[in-house]
């Protein structure tokens, strides 16, 4: 369907209507958001529900697809195509007739469910399968948006098709392994729409390739906390390395079988989506006796724990990211911890702060809390969740753009069962619980801190460690949300709760200054968050962070550029020169 840009536009600045942004654009940023006024710190910028939402094939007998509640047991009722699980039928019924309940563009299942009865014989990676649900998604925004169209009606939804149309596509900048491995997954969608005489129009893959495009640069992921057991090193290595809260982490992955997933038959293997902003998505939590509180999952964890152990309670003075960094210390000299992550963190070693030994969280009680409020940070007990990361494969967020790595786990694969009090319940009031995790801040102590170092550890080693604690379950689009661009300093932060999220000042803002998140684990060292935002969102960050690093000489591209279609090498040039990237 072919809408027109000055149509989208306009439409784009009608729903940033009445906010304290609005939009602007330049060549190298695209669009992007500015303040329209000064912004107060903690300030909510702008909320949105989510535009669409997906859940990974091992999660989707824990999750109702009706009101979208996660369970600690698998759920009984089943919708006849096998690929929607509820919790009550009620939840069946509604679901049905008007889609998830709480998203912003729900789609009827009665329409996708024909399709997805064809999906039993996908043999796609499951992270890649919970991507072509959202694509059937899309189609039948489309299609209902067309039918409406033709009726000379209405939709009743807030947002449609054309929204969609809005967010950056960079199907253009995948890689050639990449584009083949979707173009094969989007050849199996094309055939079950066929299969199920779809209503509306069938695009060829290329077509829907543009669909993943968009998915690819503006999709949230949605996590939860993997528990006590968590794997670091290496990924390859995970299985022989994971051995920090107690047992080895078992891994359903190519890590666990030695099978690399490209080997294994019938299978597609490619990089994963970026799932964005890991970082930074806070998750606003009501626990009994503890009020709301916001957590900061992996910007407090990447600083937490270097020397944090299970029941340990670590202080926090600030929500800014470059203060919890700082402020993460514990009384040990930091020459203890990996040298890059302390040169991102921008401590000295031996600088030194303040941890604060407070009562043990109990085992089996809630997941790690950040309370910037009360600036304090809560460690949970690492075996609190043993259980839930059993089975799955090391959570690391999706992005890392290699294929065939730890996370590609059979859609077969679920997760074990997990204590009710372990799982991040998604409820179906927006304003109440996290849909998932926070980092598992406990996770690395000191010893392994010291491992890290003697071992010479790479800059991903650093990104596995601080994301091994989480497993990507499902991802969301969000419409405006995705207009905010990304710096390694930024100045907003993306709160998430059940299918909404809200954007808050992390400081004052000025009138006319850009609104930033960060997409990326800002605890990575130099080279390691240049790679993640080239390889998954195809851009050079030029903000101050990296300007200034840059300057010094810390950032190096080690992503090969050159498995962009079309882009240049990053390795230096014989004469040592950089090549610079040019998009
Ligand atoms: C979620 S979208 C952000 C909105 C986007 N600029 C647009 O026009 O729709 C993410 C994409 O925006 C671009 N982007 C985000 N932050 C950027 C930055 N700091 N510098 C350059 N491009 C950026 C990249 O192309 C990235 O893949």
């Amino acid at each position: 369907m072919h809408v027109p840009e000055e149509f989208l536009y306009a439409h784009l600045e009608e729903t940033l209507a009445g906010l304290p942004c609005h939009l602007q654009t330049n060549s190298s940023k695209g669009r992007f958001l500015v303040a329209s006024r000064k912004l107060l710190q903690r300030e909510k910028v702008l909320e949105s529900e989510a535009y669409l939402t997906t859940v990974l094939p091992s999660w989707k007998k824990r999750i109702c697809r009706g009101c979208f509640a996660a369970h600690s047991s698998r759920l009984s009722i089943k919708c006849q195509c096998n690929q929607a699980w509820y919790c009550s039928e009620a939840c069946r019924e509604s679901h049905a007739r008007s889609g998830t309940n709480g998203a912003q563009c729900p789609v009827p299942h009665s329409l996708v469910c024909p399709v997805l009865s064809h999906f039993g014989g996908c043999k796609c990676d499951a992270d890649m399968e919970s991507v072509l649900h959202m694509c059937l998604d899309v189609l039948a925004l489309q299609h209902l948006d067309t039918q409406a169209r033709r009726a000379g009606e209405q939709r009743r939804a807030s947002l449609g098709h054309a929204d969609f149309l809005l967010l950056q596509d960079h199907s253009d900048d995948f890689n050639e392994d990449d584009r083949r491995g979707w173009l094969k997954a989007l050849a199996f969608l094309e055939g079950a729409l066929h299969k199920a005489a779809w209503p509306g129009q069938v695009p060829a893959p290329k077509e829907l390739l543009h669909i993943v495009g968009r998915i690819a640069a503006n999709n949230f992921g949605i996590y939860r906390t993997r528990g006590g057991k968590v794997a670091s090193g290496r990924q390859g290595m995970a299985l022989e390395k994971a051995s920090i809260g107690g047992q080895a982490e078992e891994l359903t992955s190519n890590a666990a079988t030695g099978t690399p997933a490209s080997q294994r038959p019938c299978s597609i293997s490619l990089a994963k989506l970026p799932a964005w902003p890991l970082a930074q998505t806070a998750l606003t939590k009501e626990l009994p006796g503890q009020g709301q509180s916001v957590s900061y999952p992996q910007h407090a964890s990447t600083a937490d724990y270097q020397h944090s152990t299970a029941g340990d309670t670590v202080e926090h003075s600030d929500v800014d990211s470059h203060s919890t960094h700082v402020k993460h210390s514990c009384e040990q000299p930091c020459k203890k911890v990996c040298s890059a992550l302390l040169d991102s963190l921008r401590l000295s070693e031996g600088d030194v702060c303040h941890k604060t030994r407070r009562a043990k969280i109990p085992a089996g009680a809630a997941p790690h809390m950040v309370q910037p409020v009360q600036n304090v940070t809560t460690v949970g007990d690492a075996d609190s969740s043993a259980s839930a990361g059993a089975g799955l494969g090391a959570g690391a967020p999706s992005g890392h753009g290699t294929p065939g790595k730890a996370q590609q786990h059979s859609s077969a694969a679920e997760p074990a069962a997990v204590p009710e009090a372990t799982i991040d319940r998604v409820p179906a009031a927006p304003d109440q619980t996290a849909s998932v995790a926070s980092a598992g801040r406990s996770m690395f102590n000191s010893a392994d801190v010291e491992s890290c170092d003697t071992a010479g550890s790479s800059a991903h080693d650093l990104r596995e460690r601080a994301t091994a604690a989480e497993e990507l379950i499902g991802r969301e689009l969000y419409i405006r949300a995705s207009l905010l661009n990304h710096s390694c300093h930024p100045n907003c932060v993306v709160a998430r709760s059940a299918a909404t999220a809200a954007v808050h000042a992390l400081r004052d803002i000025e009138e006319g200054e850009e609104l930033t998140i960060s997409y990326i684990d800002l605890g990575l060292p130099p080279s390691a968050r240049c790679d993640e935002l080239r390889k998954n969102f195809f851009f050079e960050c030029t903000c101050d962070r990296c300007t200034e690093e840059k300057a010094e000489g810390a950032t190096k591209c080690t992503y090969e550029r050159s498995k962009i279609k079309g882009a240049q090498s990053c390795a230096p040039k014989r004469r040592g020169r950089k090549a610079r990237i040019s998009r």
